[in-house]
């Protein structure tokens, strides 16, 4: 599978939208932390002045610059403490706030994208799986940024002094260039190795949650496979570090080269201030001069490979942290954004004709498979349609492109004509119902686990109560406790556990909140069910959907299944095989045609004749007549 993964936005642009997000959340606080951050660089920069002037007020015996140096270095000093202090402060309090709001960004952003790709494509959930892991963190990409200028200031004040003894001197800062960009580049490669690794870091959370948690206990335990396990966690995590290790190595080795080389240059500087005598800087000028030159130069030079040392692992954390999850961020934004732009308008009220694909390709975003490929297909308003297939053959995903969740690689779906694409998702979402094989099991109490379904009627007993009924669900509330008030999931206090098919049940519930949704999609919502109550369920259901949706709305149901008695009662059948539409027609078109479905259809029925003539009973599955279409 070909995983092309779109590029970041450019780091200049990505940084300036988060600073102006920064700046946005507190505008007082995020200057006060700027101003006091830049302003504390001055005082660390000229304390080697200061103490260039106390060596020669002690070399010349001079009482009065002896005082005045100390005093010199003491404002210095307590400014320097002070500004330090409250710079720390305005931060901490900064990425307080700034940690709340753009966690809450995040979140918004990913719960505002309509589609699902993102939580489907490896390349985007490793994408977002970093920014996930470091969105809290992103609050202090401000500090970082602040004390990353703070410390070129520094650094551009110390080379002032050393100019200020002899120009030359300020070639010294040349001397540790090297160390900066092997530090920029290795922060860049160590980067990529990560980015490389993030699958097998996911898997290896994967595997632990997997070993830790109740869900999987009994198949783990049942198949032996806890060992099995543990040695897929370790490997995992060894294909993840194992390469970052080594080229951390290396890194390592090449900033102690890089250093090597400064701390050659810095000697030799040393040494031709001491021999070259007093000239220069006029601060300095007079008795003295050469030893305070000296002690400038040691000063200065030595917190200039500090702040160079500083400055590099700092652009490179801000590069390989800070700016990286900038840009994460930016593109989070864009791509929710490009979404939303394409969509111009509201969803219908009604559909009067129906739902209709146009030479509908669809391959998964990053893939080269062709999943579906130029289908055309009528879906008339007001009908109950069934989809199968075997496994593979597409139907999840022709379901998921008629809820929006993708877009079709090419071709067009329209409703009434106006395409799919054009209608605003969010509006278009609140027209669907829907349940799905692999539901949620919202651990709440079953009330809001069935009322979530429609959030505007998640109080409504009445509406609740209704969606119980119609997905038959009433027996699994008698056996509660505390009946619809009655807490779900073992790990809440008082909370009771239910069976697959009774969570399953009340996901169906769920997904008959909405009384008159426009299309109301069934992806094998009762694949925990026995045949016979999936039967019964959907003969009272489509029934149903027949009175109601007609009327009212026009509402298309879709019906996902492997169950050929269900199936049937379907007003037409949509049959996929090798990325098209095979056959498609009612249930006696399709079986008078003798294709694929009236075959696989003959199979299941004389399977299910068979195992009842075998267990004594009544075959009624096979022999319930179509809802009548019309
Ligand atoms: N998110 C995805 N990314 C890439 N490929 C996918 C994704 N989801 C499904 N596919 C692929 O698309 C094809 C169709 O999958 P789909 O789930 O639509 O089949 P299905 O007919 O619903 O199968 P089943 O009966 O097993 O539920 C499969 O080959 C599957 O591997």
């Amino acid at each position: 599978m070909n995983q092309s993964t779109d590029p970041l936005p450019p780091a200049g642009a990505a940084l300036a939208r988060s600073l102006r997000r920064g700046y946005r959340t507190n505008p007082g606080l995020i200057t006060v932390a700027l101003v006091t951050t830049l302003a504390a660089a001055a005082p660390d920069a000229l304390f080697a002045l200061g103490l260039a002037a106390l060596v020669q007020g002690v070399t010349a015996g001079d009482g009065l610059r002896i005082t005045e140096a100390v005093a010199f270095v003491g404002v210095l000093a307590t400014a320097s403490w002070l500004l330090n202090v409250v710079s720390d402060r305005a931060n901490r309090r900064f990425a307080d706030r700034a940690a709340v709001a753009l966690e809450a960004h995040v979140a918004e952003l990913q719960s505002t994208i309509s589609t699902i790709e993102h939580h489907e494509r490896a390349d985007h959930l490793d994408r977002i799986s970093v920014l996930r892991d470091h969105a809290d963190a992103l609050s202090l990409l401000y500090s970082q940024l602040f004390s990353t200028v703070g410390t070129l200031v520094r650094l551009v004040l110390t080379v002032g002094l050393l100019m200020s003894v002899d120009p030359l001197f300020g070639l010294l800062a040349l001397a540790a260039v090297p160390g900066v960009l092997v530090a920029n580049r290795r922060s860049a490669v160590e980067k990529a190795v990560e980015e490389a690794g993030a699958q097998h870091e996911r898997r290896a959370r994967h595997l632990f949650d997997l070993g830790t948690s109740a869900a999987a206990g009994k198949e783990i335990r049942v198949a032996g496979v806890q060992q099995w396990l543990r040695e897929q966690h370790w490997a995992a995590w060894t294909r993840r570090s194992a390469p970052l290790t080594r080229v951390r190595w290396v890194s390592t080795a090449w900033s102690a080269a890089c250093a090597t080389l400064f701390g050659a240059a810095f000697l030799a500087v040393v040494a031709v201030a001491a021999h070259q005598g007093g000239s220069g800087s006029g601060v300095l000028r007079g008795s003295g001069q050469t030893a305070a030159q000296v002690a400038l130069v040691l000063a200065a030079g030595s917190r200039l490979s500090q702040f160079i040392s500083d400055s590099a692992s700092q652009t490179q954390f801000f590069r390989a942290i800070w700016l990286d999850v900038a840009r994460r961020l930016a593109w989070l934004e864009d791509f929710a954004a490009a979404g939303a732009a394409r969509a111009d308008r509201p969803a219908p009220q009604r559909i009067r004709h129906g739902i209709r694909l146009e030479e509908v390709t669809f391959r998964y975003p990053g893939t080269d498979r062709t999943v579906l490929d130029r289908v055309n297909l009528d879906l008339p308003a007001g009908t109950v349609i069934a989809i199968v297939g075997e496994n593979g053959a597409g139907k999840s995903t022709l379901v998921k492109l008629l809820c929006g969740f993708y877009t079709p690689t090419s071709g067009r779906i329209t409703v009434d004509g106006a395409d799919l694409g054009r209608i605003d998702p969010a509006d278009w979402r609140r027209r669907l119902a829907g349940a799905f094989q692999d539901f949620f099991r919202f651990e709440y109490p079953a009330r809001v686990a069935v009322g979530v379904g429609d959030l505007d009627r998640i109080a409504d007993d009445d509406a609740v109560r209704h969606a119980i009924e119609r997905a038959g669900a009433q027996d699994v509330i008698d056996r509660l406790e505390h009946g619809l008030d009655s807490q779900l999931g073992l790990t809440w206090p008082g909370g009771t556990d239910l069976s697959h098919g009774q969570w399953q049940k009340l996901a169906l519930a769920r997904g008959f909140m909405r009384d008159t949704p426009l299309l109301l999609v069934l992806d094998e919502p009762t694949s925990a069910l026995d045949a016979e109550i999936e039967h019964a369920l959907f003969e009272r259901f489509a029934a149903a959907a027949h009175a109601d949706t007609r009327a009212e709305t026009g509402g298309i149901t879709l019906l996902v299944s492997h169950r050929f008695s269900t199936v049937r009662m379907a007003d037409l059948i949509i049959v996929l095989s090798g990325e098209t539409v095979a056959e498609y027609g009612t249930h006696e078109q399709l079986t008078a045609r003798a294709g694929i479905y009236a075959e696989l259809y003959g199979i299941q029925e004389s399977a299910y004749r068979a195992g009842y003539q075998n267990s004594g009973a009544t075959a009624s599955l096979f022999t319930s007549t179509s809802p009548d279409p019309a």
